[in-house]
């Protein structure tokens, strides 16, 4: 790896002249691992940015070496001192995350929760925050524990509502957290419309977007107004269920420095084998995420098709599709659907073979769960309730397998869970009236949401 003598920079890979440009928040940063484009924004469309990296190290190694070392030797003055502060290989993946992700700067941590925690250090007791009543269980969770430890006011709203949202802004809103789609169901929000009020509310309010359910590939919502994305990048971009990881985005340094300073100082930066890891997942995101929402439309329209309630945006019966294509460039891979009753859930689920039955989203394989009993748990049922979250409800979070393969397996629980009945044609969902008592089974029917 070159050093920071200026010396080394002979121009041999045109490091030292990129460097002019490397750093957008004005440092002067030496040649360690550097991003691919020497600007903010990008040089080629996103799929080619994805897998460009040039490492720029003195052997011009392929892959971006893993700095597993805590500690660098040298003392005062040097760009890195000890990894909770920076890593060469944590930095690459920032620089190559910011490029990514339309941002001046982008953060990894060792979770998305740990992103979210990050983001959140800088409410203050007293500060408001609106979000909304549809969240991913972990979400809901901390902010549950800031309100009621921290002094924290927060408004769970429909933010698929503008008019309500407005509704609870004021120059008292710090904060607008918003999931779109949302987790678990499938709720489009206005990105733009909700960052123009809020800002017109609180000049000084962040909004911060939650594009997990997307990745960058799909949406962009720093270009939409909102002030700070973060993912959990254990999902679309790792991609294989084999790390945990958190990003955080922006465009504002001052932000940026506030959420370095808290990553810094509680030791949440992401180690390097993780960094290295989630470096290899971001390069094949666009092929995996192309075949994933590929296989999803085609599952969302052969459950449609059979007469289920599916919540999906690439279905034109999404209440919110014209909304999601104006700010998203793919429906994604997550879709959600219901039974009318819980046990006929529980079965369809454990009669599946290829979905795996497990929580989190965005891996290569297939998964099958009820979030009210796994990812939001956490919720209490009472919530769960007020907020209209089916207990009955299944999501399917779609891998890359063979999609005849994926039909198959999801035609077979359905018919062996008993929650079809034979046509002339195949088979068609049973209707509420028909679930009492079928089979012999204790179906419960539950409340059309
Ligand atoms: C939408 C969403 N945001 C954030 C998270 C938190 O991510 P992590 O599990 O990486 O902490 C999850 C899932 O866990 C999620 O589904
Ligand atoms: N036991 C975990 C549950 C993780 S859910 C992961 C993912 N976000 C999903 O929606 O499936 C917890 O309590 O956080």
């Amino acid at each position: 790896m070159s050093s920071s003598n200026p010396s080394n920079d002979d121009g041999l890979h045109g490091v030292g002249k990129a460097l002019k440009h490397l750093d957008l928040d004005g440092h002067n940063l030496p040649p360690s691992p550097a991003p691919s484009t020497p600007t903010n924004g990008r040089k080629y469309a996103l799929a080619t940015e994805l897998v460009f990296t040039e490492g720029g190290d003195q052997y011009n190694s392929s892959s971006v070496p893993i700095y597993q070392s805590a500690t660098f030797k040298g003392g005062p003055g040097q760009e890195y001192d000890y990894t909770r502060s920076g890593n060469p290989t944590r930095s690459h993946l920032e620089r190559h995350l910011a490029k990514i992700m339309s941002a001046n700067r982008a953060l990894v941590v060792s979770s998305g929760m740990g992103a979210c925690d990050v983001i959140t250090r800088v409410l203050k007791p007293g500060d408001e925050v609106v979000t909304g009543d549809d969240l991913y269980g972990g979400t809901n969770r901390l902010l549950t524990y800031l309100k009621q430890n921290m002094g924290i006011v927060v408004h769970h709203v429909d933010t698929t509502d503008v008019e309500k949202t407005k509704a609870v802004l004021s120059e008292k809103t710090t904060m607008v957290l918003l999931e779109t789609p949302t987790n678990p169901l499938i709720k489009i929000i206005d990105i733009a419309g909700i960052s123009e009020a809020a800002h017109k509310a609180n000049a000084s309010a962040i909004v911060a977007v939650d594009n997990t359910m997307m990745s960058p590939y799909l949406q962009n919502p720093l270009d939409l107004g909102a002030d700070v994305v973060y993912e959990s990048g254990t999902k679309y971009l790792s991609g294989h269920h084999d790390v945990m990881a958190g990003v955080i985005a922006v465009n504002n340094a001052a932000l940026g420095d506030k959420f370095f300073f808290m990553i810094n100082s509680t030791g949440c930066g992401l180690s390097p084998f993780d960094s290295w890891l989630l470096l290899r997942g971001v390069k094949t995101l666009a092929i995996r995420m192309e075949k994933q929402q590929a296989n999803s439309m085609a599952i969302a329209q052969f459950l449609e098709g059979h007469g289920f309630k599916v919540r999906y945006p690439g279905l034109k019966s999404h209440p919110q599709y014209a909304l999601h294509w104006s700010q998203a460039r793919g429906a994604g891979a997550v879709l959600s659907f219901e039974t009318g009753s819980i046990e006929l859930s529980e079965r369809i689920v454990e009669s599946a073979n290829l979905f795996g039955i497990s929580v989190s989203f965005g891996c290569v394989n297939s998964l099958i769960s009820m979030p009210c009993r796994m990812s939001h748990a956490s919720i209490d049922p009472a919530t769960r309730k007020e907020r209209a979250l089916p207990e009955d409800i299944i999501r399917l979070c779609v891998g890359i397998e063979d999609i005849n393969d994926l039909i198959d397996d999801l035609s077979q629980a359905l018919v062996r869970a008993g929650a079809v009945k034979l046509t002339d044609d195949g088979f068609v969902a049973l209707v509420r009236s028909e679930l009492v008592g079928q089979t012999g089974q204790t179906t419960q029917v539950v409340d059309e949401p």
